[in-house]
């Protein structure tokens, strides 16, 4: 993995918000079919770096590479473009639409019947159950259903679907089972480790280094704009990176993973 050339690979970003220095020299190599925890404490930077990735943003100094290409020009489309996902917790679902509906938000199949388009709710109810059951929701509910119905758990479900069946390559989980219960969280990491299994990128924002050094290869640490951690989980255990983050990243050497 190493050796391969990164999905994504950010060098020496810098990103200035008037005269806050928000991103300070950020460089990190991102793989494909790799689960990576971001972590850090509110303000750190977490949030700052995903919205760079996702053309949101763009940095004042520094690059940004997909498959080893730079990316020349930052716009909100860039992660479509590139086929990022983020899954947050309180949006990217409309309650008051069905669970097909929401599947195929923004990209509603279409068929004619004498010239005339219609919505092709057949192709959608189908598609989006057989998703619904692969990524575990209860038998009795259906793809007609409105998304209000559902448990936070499942709407995650729903989105982590829709992710992989729009053949997406990287999801950015921001955290993703805040309001959970115990077995909605392990749910939804199951799907986070399944997402990775079947070759994503998967970015795991947290505030939980315990819960996401079980999931991932490799935890990247930010503090104050910088990255101060970046190790595999087999190299540092939950507790030493809990120290990095107590520590505001002074301590503990930086054991680079890549
Ligand atoms: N558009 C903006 N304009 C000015 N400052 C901003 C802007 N966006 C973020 N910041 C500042 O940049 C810093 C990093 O914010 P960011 O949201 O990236 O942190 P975070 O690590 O995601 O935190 P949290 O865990 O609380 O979500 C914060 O001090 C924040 O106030």
């Amino acid at each position: 993995m190493a050796n391969s050339t990164p999905l994504i690979q950010v060098k020496n970003l810098d990103l200035h918000f008037g005269a806050f220095h928000a991103l300070k020299n950020v460089s990190v190599d991102f793989h494909a079919g790799e689960l990576i925890g971001l972590v850090g404490d509110n303000g750190a930077g977490k949030t700052t770096l995903i919205r760079v990735l996702c053309g949101i943003y763009a940095p004042t100094s520094g690059g940004v590479f997909f498959d080893g290409n730079k990316v020349e020009k930052f716009h909100p489309k860039l992660a479509i473009d590139q086929g990022i996902e983020t899954i947050q917790q309180s949006v990217g679902l409309c309650d008051n639409l069905s669970i097909a509906r929401n599947f195929y938000l923004g990209r509603e199949p279409v068929k004619r019947v004498l010239g005339i388009p219609f919505l092709d709710m057949g192709k959608m109810r189908e598609k989006s159950t057989r998703v619904i059951r692969q990524f575990g929701l209860r038998a009795n509910v259906s793809a007609d259903d409105e998304v209000e119905r559902l448990s936070g758990g499942e709407r995650q479900s729903v989105k982590i679907g829709r992710a992989v069946e729009f053949k997406n390559r990287v999801v950015i989980m921001d955290e993703p089972t805040n309001h959970l219960s115990v077995r909605e969280r392990e749910h939804v990491n199951e799907l986070a480790v399944q997402l990775k299994e079947q070759g994503l990128l998967v970015i795991y924002i947290t505030h939980d280094i315990f819960q996401v050094h079980r999931l991932a290869d490799r935890i990247v640490i930010m503090e104050n704009g910088e990255k101060v951690a970046d190790a595999t989980t087999d190299s540092m255990t939950a507790e030493e990176l809990e120290e990095v983050i107590r520590q505001g990243g002074r301590v503990v050497e930086k054991r680079e993973a890549v």
